[in-house]
């Protein structure tokens, strides 16, 4: 089943994903297959090899071995794991968005900039990306925030300039590892809803590293991994009539 209810085939489609680290085998042969508009929760123990897989997924550091084809709606399926490093960064950049727990805003720059930097590297003039971060930002409740450096925001809006820089290109996948990691829990329940809101909400796909099961709930999908291995593979029981991407 790989199909989402719309008929479309998996946004990300990963087979045999291999990876180690000198002696340590952080992914042991990893199948998984992501449905477009699916948000789906990684989860397993410390060193299980999460992160790696997110990396890998998002074309970050590619496995030592295995595929992952990219298929969005309208464009050529994309082979990930053949792109040269620039191609990997321009596709990264362009149809992936990321937030994750720290240290991806860029301090010296204000949130309005932060946002509107996603949209220059891709190409779009600085008036026209200014417009649009202010935008998204308003969408986020940032209003009267797109000045302030990110030093001034607290950890909740810093995360939803983050959201809001994810958003703005347009990007169909949106990769998170521990996005309210760093949040007191009643500020990371907001920011979760307003990452599932700009992505599962809009429909993209979500991708998401978490240690919070309560975190993981709330997303359509778990899997859980253990020794660089998918050991569960679970639709949440509400979702689980949505779309047929598991396994
Ligand atoms: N750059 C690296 N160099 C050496 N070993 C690495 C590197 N990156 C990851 N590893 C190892 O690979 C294994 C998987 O690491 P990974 O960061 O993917 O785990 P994780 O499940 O995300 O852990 P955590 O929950 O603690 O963040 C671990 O044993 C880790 O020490």
């Amino acid at each position: 089943m790989l199909e989402n209810s719309l008929g479309h085939p998996p946004v990300l489609d990963a087979r045999g994903l291999y990876r180690s680290f000198g002696s340590t085998t952080a992914l042991n042969g990893i199948d998984l297959q992501i449905a477009l508009g699916q948000s789906l929760a990684i989860m397993g123990p410390s060193g299980s090899g999460k992160s790696t897989l997110l990396h890998a997924l998002a074309g970050i550091e590619l496995p030592d071995a295995g595929s992952i084809m990219l298929n969005l709606p309208g464009r050529a399926p994309v082979d990930i794991q053949g792109l040269k490093d620039k191609a990997r960064t321009k596709l990264r950049r362009e149809y992936f968005g990321f937030v994750f727990q720290s240290g991806l805003l860029i301090p010296e720059l204000t949130a309005e900039e932060n946002v509107a930097m996603a949209l220059m590297i891709n190409g779009v003039p600085r008036n026209a990306a200014i417009a649009s971060a202010g935008s998204a930002l308003a969408e986020l409740g940032l209003t009267g925030m797109e000045q302030r450096r990110i030093g001034q925001l607290s950890g909740g809006q810093q995360q939803r300039v983050a959201i809001a820089r994810a958003q703005v290109t347009g990007a169909m996948v949106v990769f998170a590892d521990e996005p309210t990691g760093a949040l007191d829990s009643t500020t990371g329940f907001e920011v979760l809803d307003t990452l599932l809101r700009c992505t599962v909400g809009a429909g993209k796909s979500l991708v998401m590293v978490t240690h919070d099961p309560n975190v993981a709930a709330r997303c359509d999908r778990i899997v859980q991994l253990q020794d660089g291995q998918l050991t569960s593979d679970s639709l949440h029981p509400s979702n689980a009539a949505k779309d047929g991407a598991q396994q």
